[in-house]
């Protein structure tokens, strides 16, 4: 089934784009994220229901024996409005690349990467928010960003040595106390209301994440200190850094804006968006579904990932020092191969060019000075210039290059953020605004309960011989 944004051919993006950009309307607009949900949703309801009056029987792929043993990989299987991905230019939101929403997404004041609330607002109503749409946004996430006491005793109580991510999830699991999806289903509200209550759900959800994630971090790593308080002028990002005690660090917060930025949708598939679809398909309200999401994103074959390439990058120093050759790494990686693990931030289960989130992080990278100098962002770069060939001789991996993982943890290190463990969590704030996204939408388009049909292989063997 084609979706909205796969219709969008980058030549209508751009008209798209240039229809969005004139300053006065990006200035004149102050309807609120309701109130353009309100005019996008019926649109959207009308487009479901003609694809199912007249398409209901259109056949747009075929399921092989490969997709049942393979993962589903390939398999065209779920409807995911926020964002499409191309194997060959990676993703799209709503039909906008990553170099686009750089160009129209409002930043924070002072600063010049779009913030999450810009892409929020983009993947939630398909429109490039005005910059005072950002702004307030950005002050209600704030204004609701506080913890519940029973919250903040909780995460206290967890032992320091519980993963983050575990924490992570514990914490987001327990916001649901406070749900008013839930209270309003016990209430019976009807299904046309279902989506109200879950966006309420969902904008107090991220609004708590930076506090919720900054605690864990402040319990693990740097017990005995005091949390910063949410400045209601800051957007979440800022309050975030602020909140890790980083806030000081322009340059690492306008990092992490834009790696919240673009980690926040990778289309439906993957394992954390498709977690939080399936568990909020069955009526589970938006902090259970995302909490969720959050145990997928902390495998080391997912999120996780990105804690791992730092592990494996300092390994490697330790092992051959800081005067990294190419042979040495070429060696390096071989090791790793011939050990039977895999190399962390490389591969894709859709991806087969380099991950234009890659791109995206490097070129902040190189964009700074003291960044294109530092001895571990080298040290990835070194290895990207390498690694896609070891990979493509050893012959297993169908896309060589590296994903958003093997550059993502580098800066947050050159800049002291070293506990590589929290990097997960990071993301975790981030995949929240397309999971959260797709939760409004199943729920404003009526989607069903998600439950594809299983086979053993004996009744596997039986159709095939049929
Ligand atoms: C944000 C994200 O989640 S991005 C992904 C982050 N994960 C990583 O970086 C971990 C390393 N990469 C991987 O393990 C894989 O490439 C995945 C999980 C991302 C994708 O998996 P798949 O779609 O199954 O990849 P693919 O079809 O290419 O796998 C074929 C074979 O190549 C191997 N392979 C894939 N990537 C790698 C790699 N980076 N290093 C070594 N071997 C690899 C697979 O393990 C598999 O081997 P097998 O046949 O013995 O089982
Ligand atoms: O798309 C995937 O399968 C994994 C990924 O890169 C993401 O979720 O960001």
């Amino acid at each position: 089934m084609a979706s909205f944004s796969a219709m969008l051919t980058p030549a209508r993006c751009s008209r798209l784009l240039s229809k969005q950009l004139p300053s006065s309307r990006r200035l004149a607009s102050t309807q609120s994220l309701r109130e353009t949900l309100k005019e996008v949703i019926p649109r959207k309801q009308e487009q479901l229901k003609k694809l199912k009056l007249e398409h209901s029987q259109a056949v747009v792929g075929e399921v092989k024996v490969e997709h049942i043993l393979g993962g589903m990989r390939g398999l065209k299987a779920m409807l995911w409005e926020a964002s499409v991905l191309d194997p060959n230019e990676g993703i799209r939101f709503h039909g906008l690349s990553i170099p686009d929403c750089q160009k129209v997404l409002p930043s924070a004041p002072g600063g010049k990467e779009m913030t999450a609330e810009s892409m929020l607002w983009l993947l939630m109503t398909g429109q490039v928010p005005t910059v005072e749409q950002s702004r307030e946004l950005s002050r209600e996430l704030a204004e609701k960003g506080d913890l519940p006491a029973f919250v903040e005793e909780l995460l206290d109580s967890l032992p320091a040595n519980l993963h983050p991510m575990t924490q992570l999830g514990i914490g987001v699991a327990a916001l649901n106390r406070d749900s008013k999806f839930q209270a309003a289903y016990e209430k019976g509200m009807k299904k046309s209301e279902y989506w109200t209550y879950t966006l309420e759900d969902c904008i107090d959800l991220v609004a708590k994440l930076p506090a919720l994630a900054a605690r864990i971090y402040r319990n693990v790593y740097k017990p005995g200190t005091d949390l910063a308080p949410i400045d209601k002028n800051l957007d979440l990002v800022g309050n975030y850094s602020n909140l890790l005690g980083f806030g000081n660090n322009q340059t690492l917060t306008e990092y992490l804006r834009l790696y919240i930025a673009l980690h926040g949708d990778h289309e439906g598939g993957n394992a954390s968006a498709h977690t939080s679809h399936l568990v909020g398909s069955t009526l589970s309200d938006p902090y259970l579904s995302y909490s969720a999401a959050l145990y997928a994103l902390a495998g080391p074959l997912h999120g996780l990932a990105n804690q791992e390439v730092l592990r494996w990058q300092l390994a490697m120093q330790e092992e051959i020092g800081t005067n990294v050759s190419h042979d040495d790494i070429k060696a390096y990686l071989w090791r790793t191969l011939k050990g039977g693990q895999v190399v962390p931030g490389y591969g894709h289960g859709v991806l087969r060019k380099p991950d234009p989130r890659f791109i995206a992080l490097q070129e902040f990278c190189q964009s700074i000075p003291e960044l294109k100098q530092s001895s571990i962002i080298q040290l990835v770069n070194k290895t990207f210039e390498v690694a896609p060939d070891v990979l493509k001789e050893h012959g297993k991996t169908k896309n060589p290059y590296p994903n958003v993982d093997a550059t993502s943890g580098c800066v947050l290190y050159h800049y002291g953020l070293t506990e590589f463990k929290y990097y997960t969590v990071i993301f975790g704030v981030s995949r929240a605004l397309g999971a959260v996204t797709q939760l409004v939408w199943a729920r404003a388009l009526g989607l069903p309960i998600e439950r594809p049909k299983s086979y053993s292989m004996d009744a596997l063997e039986g159709l095939i011989k049929n």
